[in-house]
């Protein structure tokens, strides 16, 4: 029988309900874009405050950065384009102020920012999921006592299981789903997912990885504990056990789009307490240099300011969310820039480099403050590599009854360049960096020989050792004869 009249058929049919399934995505999101639009364009007979949007900006999902801030017109430099008031924005206190409308004693602690409007809830905002029950028994010491990133998360999943009842539902509409963040390869240990390709990432995003494990693990189990001793009967299954693939999704919308803001002092918290998440803004996609500029205000809430950069039509708006190498907007941000567009990529030398050091160098180097971070870019070694590797041309006894040479005292104070250890210093740090190449090729060798696994995530790893690769080939040093140690 000749099948091809039935496969055709079968072709057309599944083009049809993906260009049905595409057509109904961007249906969606423009819709959730205009929801968020007027969410933010506040309620003057309710007291809600209105955001101000430049109307030279707009938001487009655009296939390589994912939803966008473009220019619809020309902007010049140093013009406000967004501002958000308070009200809007996600943080301790704004979470404290909705709680505390559910539940009068976590009131009295008089922690405020700026105007923050909350609706006075009622009856009819009940769930059935029994998550305003969990809000009315929480105690103020319990939930002062969570960390900026437990708490916040925690409030997430709690809001977005409250759907449309939430104030928040507009926002949290536009949040990333998991896919959009699945190249984190963090996600990969907590999802047990791509456990062949892990491994075959370079050692320090392994590294990095395990450090975000460590951290989402401490705050899903204090969050999870909190939550198991505030359920009811009436509480949903859903939340009686805190999922860990919802509050991943919450742990990592905080993770990829927080904001600094300084939290008041009387709260105590730790500096990576002091966030926000500020809806729009967090459209602003990131580039390697300076663009747009953010400041918060007490009256007015979270600006954003063109500052030195101009847009033409069509262009990109952008926001730097600081002097990041590859390595790291990949293991917190989850994508990376092509080859040879970050300035800011390095090496990571440290564990090689601690091969070479004797207790007593590790003891002077800690006591120092010269101890691990040891790292290169394309043309230079850093000043704690430079230190570290000087360290090591000393004997281990010339730092007896805690003394240092005098030619390291003298370049680790900056009176010297120390010239003296140049040479060799070149020498090891070689060693190094030919010893991360091989291990990277290997790797690549590896990836490229796997079968029927991800390709996007198999490329975007063989793309991290050839960023490696490419500063190793590309670091000049003094090149002279054998290990120096020896
Ligand atoms: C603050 S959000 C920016 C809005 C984001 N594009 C979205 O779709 O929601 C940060 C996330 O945007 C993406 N991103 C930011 N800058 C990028 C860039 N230059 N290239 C590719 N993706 C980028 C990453 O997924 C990152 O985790």
């Amino acid at each position: 029988m000749n099948q091809w009249p039935f496969l055709l058929e079968q072709i057309c049919k599944v083009k049809y309900i993906v260009a049905k399934s595409q057509i109904n995505y961007v249906y969606q999101t423009m819709e959730s874009f205009n929801i968020l639009q007027q969410w933010l364009s506040g309620d003057k007979k309710l007291g809600i405050p209105k955001a101000e949007i430049s109307p030279s900006v707009e938001i487009i999902d655009d296939p390589v950065t994912g939803r966008s801030l473009f220019a619809t017109s020309s902007i010049q430099r140093h013009e406000k384009i967004i501002t958000i008031p308070h009200t809007y924005l996600l943080n301790f206190i704004t979470i404290i102020k909705h709680l505390e409308a559910w539940n009068p004693d976590l009131k009295g602690h008089g922690l405020n920012y700026g105007q923050i409007y909350v609706p006075r809830y009622s009856k009819q905002d009940e769930d059935s999921a029994g998550v305003s029950q969990i809000y009315r028994s929480f105690k103020l010491d319990e939930i002062l006592s969570l960390s900026s990133f437990q708490l916040v998360s925690l409030y997430l999943v709690l809001e977005k299981e409250r759907g449309k009842l939430s104030f928040w539902s507009p926002f949290i509409n536009v949040l990333p789903d998991y896919n959009d963040l699945r190249f984190m390869p963090f996600t990969w240990l907590v999802k047990n997912t791509n456990s062949i390709i892990f491994p075959l990432l370079p050692d320090s995003i392994q590294k990095h990885c395990q450090e975000q494990l460590e951290r989402f693990n401490k705050d899903y189990k204090v969050v999870s504990e909190l939550i198991h001793r505030h359920t009811l009967p009436t509480t949903s299954s859903n939340l009686k056990v805190l999922s860990k693939d919802d509050f991943l999704w919450a742990w990592l919308c905080c993770n990829s789009r927080c904001l600094y803001m300084q939290l008041p002092k009387k709260l105590n918290k730790t500096i990576d307490d002091n966030f926000t998440l500020v809806p729009y803004v967090d459209f602003l996609n990131h580039h390697v240099d300076d663009h747009c500029g953010i400041e918060i205000t007490n009256h007015q809430g979270f600006l954003v300011n063109t500052q030195d950069a101009s847009y033409h039509k069509n262009d990109q708006i952008y926001f730097s969310y600081g002097g990041h190498s590859d390595e790291f907007l990949l293991c917190e941000y989850g994508f990376m820039f092509d080859l040879g567009i970050n300035k800011y990529n390095s090496l990571n030398l440290t564990d090689y480099i601690v091969e070479f050091m004797s207790p007593i160098h590790i003891e002077f180097l800690k006591k120092e403050g010269y101890f691990d971070d040891y790292t290169c870019n394309e043309n230079e070694l850093s000043f704690r590599t430079e230190i570290a590797l000087a360290c090591v041309q000393e004997k281990p006894v010339e730092f007896a009854e805690g003394g240092c040479p005098r030619s390291l005292r003298l370049f680790i104070d900056g009176f010297t360049d120390g010239e003296c250890y140049k040479v060799n210093s070149g020498v090891l740090a070689k060693d190094a960096i030919r010893k991360i190449k091989g291990c990277s090729e290997n790797k690549i060798k590896q990836l490229h020989g796997l079968k029927r696994v991800d390709k996007d995530i198999v490329d975007m790893a063989i793309k991290t050792h050839e960023k490696i690769i490419k500063i190793a080939d590309h670091i000049q040093l003094p090149n002279v004869g054998d290990n120096v140690l020896d």
